[in-house]
């Protein structure tokens, strides 16, 4: 019998509910097809530092290095908020595991299936068909990791903090690569988001990733917009893109806007994958949903629970190969929406149901 092994850190807020879901529907998924599961909970984020005094134990890295991947909730939370930044989960837990495993390319999906275009806040007549692009996010480089990362007084008492940006040709050449492998098995076409009107690391990516697609893709179809600009065509007309890349902060932002006009945070799943691969010959990844810990709904039993399902179905289909079982996954999400069945920030005009319920409507429709 085929056994997935896999860490599961659910974390904060939403996410041991969200988790909980997910793992009822990914055991009625792949039991059928005489697929175990072979998963272990540990602790990480807000939870860990509760439990443990840190945000990343050693024991819940150690529970990672013995899967073949990560099914992650999110990590965070008021309860956590006063204390120092570093110790925060945000800074002690996420961005770490992210580094620790070399997780360097961030996949996030934006589809809004067509059924649920009323849950876009874009007009319907200007998503007739949905949406249905991807961002591809640079996950361990720019202002997130470049030192120095400090806060100091000055001599004259005035207090200054300082981020820094830093690419390298090496680490922009890698997400390229992701970038075009993801668009040909698309329409072909990418476009590269950057500030090469300001920004030095900007000025860097856009000359490297020109020069990279012209000696190793010059059959793709490549393009450039500058964050800001990026920002409005999403708005103004998502489809004109296919794949979207960009370094870590811009796409930590625009894929939050990618995720509202497909309807909502807990639609938007993601996979963020490195170097490695797993004892399967596949790559070892991180799955999570694109959005937070929701505070303002956490402990309510009401939190959607498709883009941690979603996160899965990514799981499923790169660190494991199980294409058809993902494909079947996004098809049961689909067709429970388009049954009516939604939780309350996709219903617009629809009766809300709850977390598990709707979990529930996925695994009926399996
Ligand atoms: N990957 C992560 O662990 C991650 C990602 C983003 C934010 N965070 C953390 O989460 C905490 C809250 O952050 P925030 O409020 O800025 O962003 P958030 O993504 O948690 O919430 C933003 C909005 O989206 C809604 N939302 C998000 N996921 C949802 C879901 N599954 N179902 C229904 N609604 C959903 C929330 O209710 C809220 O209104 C912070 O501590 C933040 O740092 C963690
Ligand atoms: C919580 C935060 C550190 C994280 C990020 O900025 O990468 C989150 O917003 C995300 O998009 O995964
Ligand atoms: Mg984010």
């Amino acid at each position: 019998m085929k056994t997935l092994k896999f860490a599961v850190l659910p974390g904060d807020g939403i996410g041991p509910e969200v988790m909980d879901a997910t793992l009822a529907v990914l055991e009625a998924a792949t039991k059928p097809e005489g697929i175990a599961l072979d998963f272990t909970h540990a602790d990480v984020g807000g939870i860990a530092i509760d439990n443990h005094g840190t945000a990343l134990p050693e024991s819940t890295l150690e529970v990672c290095r013995n899967a073949d991947a990560i099914l992650f909730g999110s990590v965070g939370g008021p309860k956590w908020e006063n204390l120092p930044p570093k110790e925060q989960p945000e800074r002690a837990a996420l961005l770490p595991i992210r580094k620790a495993f070399n997780l360097f390319a961030n996949i996030r999906p934006g589809l809004l299936f067509k059924e649920l275009v009323d849950a876009s806040p874009l007009r319907p007549d200007s998503i007739p068909e949905g949406i249905d692009i991807v961002c591809i996010r640079e996950l361990t480089g720019g202002i997130y990791f470049g030192q120095p990362k400090q806060t100091v007084t000055l001599e004259d008492g005035d207090v200054q903090a300082v981020d820094t940006m830093v690419y390298k040709v090496s680490e922009i050449e890698r997400i390229a690569e992701v970038a075009a492998v993801t668009a040909k098995a698309r329409s072909g076409r990418v476009c590269s988001v950057d500030k090469a009107n300001v920004l030095e690391t900007s000025v860097l990516w856009r000359k490297t990733v020109v020069e990279y697609f012209k000696k190793n893709h010059p059959d793709l179809e490549l393009s450039h917009l500058y964050v800001d600009n990026a920002a409005q065509q999403l708005v103004r007309d998502p489809n004109q893109f296919d794949v979207i890349f960009t370094e870590n902060m811009f796409g930590d932002i625009l894929s939050d806007e990618m995720a509202i006009i497909c309807g909502s945070l807990g639609m938007m799943s993601s996979a963020s994958l490195g170097t490695d691969n797993n004892s399967q010959g596949l790559p070892y990844g991180l799955y999570e949903p694109a959005g937070g810990t929701a505070p303002d709904i956490a402990g309510k039993g009401i939190a959607n629970p498709c883009a941690q399902v979603l996160s899965a179905a990514m799981m499923l289909r790169y660190s494991f190969g199980l294409d058809a079982i993902a494909d079947r996954l996004s098809a049961a999400i689909r067709k429970a929406v388009e049954d009516g069945v939604r939780t309350g920030d996709i219903a617009f005009g629809k009766s809300p149901v709850g977390t598990t319920v709707m979990a529930d409507a996925i695994i009926e429709r399996l």
